[in-house]
């Protein structure tokens, strides 16, 4: 039964079955953590949706939600009415309750990885499973939220990331959805950045953003609460309808202007451990001292701190910069 896929995943056991029926459809599991959602019948407004959750072992929110959804179709108070791909990105690092095991995932997902090791390996499957997806439901407009939540507290407790790529422009109707389903920010990257969500707007010009929605907590300790305006989302989506949406100014909007790398093993961030994600500092003030790139310090005007993580792997971002934005016309 799909309610017990999860558990399933979590104990790993392998499926009984790998397929099943739904009050509206049908499910089939393609491998661990890829399960597809098939409407038996596929509404006007549908979308082929693509959701994950726990591309970060870490991050249970966003699986908590996942499963409610599961809950809810299968039920039968969600009607399915579009296809739907649901990815849990990394699940020993899930069962390990470890953002990795090898090295950081959401920084894989490009083309002709040659990397070897778990994780790649994991990539190279997920990436496989989002293109044979969007290629069997090409007729209808594609869609990519990858579900995260933040190691640290936030100024905005719910953000957007929105990947860089040249190719593709963010419909209004999506920032009038997020803003309607509780996201208080976005964050315009400004180079690409090899992320699960950069994945399916760079190669298949889809609509795609990564949803910071919280704080990591372990399984249990999730406000899921504060999460249903995105839950009514993903299940507007599910259900093949166009989502209602609200005002998009609602939104504070933000593009990045720097990315801070860690350059060396001597590398730390100089404000404390507690700061919360988009703080601002002060022109002047010194952010980073690494023993190759030397100091960070602002310049000329505020910038705030976004994803600010010292421990990162050499070469990694450590932190982004960021400036506000007026929201898109
Ligand atoms: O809180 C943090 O420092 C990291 C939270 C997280 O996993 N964020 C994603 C953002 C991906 C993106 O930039 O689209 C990540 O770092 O992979
Ligand atoms: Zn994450």
């Amino acid at each position: 039964m799909l309610d017990n896929w999860l558990d399933q995943l979590l104990d790993d056991v392998a499926p009984s079955s790998d397929h099943g029926r739904l009050p509206f459809g049908h499910y089939r599991i393609h491998g661990p953590g890829i399960l597809e959602l098939t409407p038996n019948q596929t509404l006007p407004d549908a979308r082929a949706c693509v959701l994950s959750a726990a591309v970060h072992g870490n991050e249970t929110a966003p699986v908590e939600l996942v499963g409610e959804l599961l809950a809810r179709l299968e039920a039968g108070l969600v009607r399915l009415g579009a296809p739907v791909l649901i990815l849990i990105g990394n699940p020993p690092a899930l069962r390990a309750g470890e953002r990795f095991i090898t090295t950081n995932l959401n920084r894989l997902f490009k083309r002709n990885l040659t990397a070897s090791g778990e994780e790649p390996d994991r990539a190279r499957t997920l990436m496989a499973a989002v293109d044979d997806f969007f290629a069997r439901h090409a007729t209808l407009p594609a869609l990519h939220f990858d579900l995260h939540t933040a190691i640290r507290d936030s100024r905005y407790t719910r953000f957007a990331v929105e990947p860089f790529t040249e190719q593709v422009t963010t419909e209004s109707s999506q920032w009038q959805w997020l803003s309607r389903a509780g996201i208080q920010a976005v964050l315009h990257q400004h180079c690409h950045s090899w992320t699960f969500s950069h994945y399916s707007r760079h190669y298949h010009g889809t609509q795609a953003f990564t949803l910071e929605l919280g704080r990591v907590a372990p399984f249990g300790d999730n406000e899921l609460g504060a999460l249903r305006p995105m839950r009514a989302l993903l299940e507007a989506l599910t259900e093949g309808h166009e989502p209602p949406g609200a005002p998009a100014n609602a939104m504070h909007f933000f593009r990045v202007e720097h990315e801070l790398m860690r350059q060396s093993e001597d590398f730390v961030l100089c404000f404390d451990e507690a700061t919360p994600n988009f703080n601002e500092f002060c022109p002047g003030e010194c952010l980073a001292r690494d023993a190759k790139a030397g100091d960070y310090v602002v310049g000329e005007h505020p910038q705030r701190v976004v994803f600010p993580n010292a421990k990162v792997e050499i070469g990694a971002r450590a932190a982004l910069l960021v400036v506000e934005v007026a929201p898109p016309a």
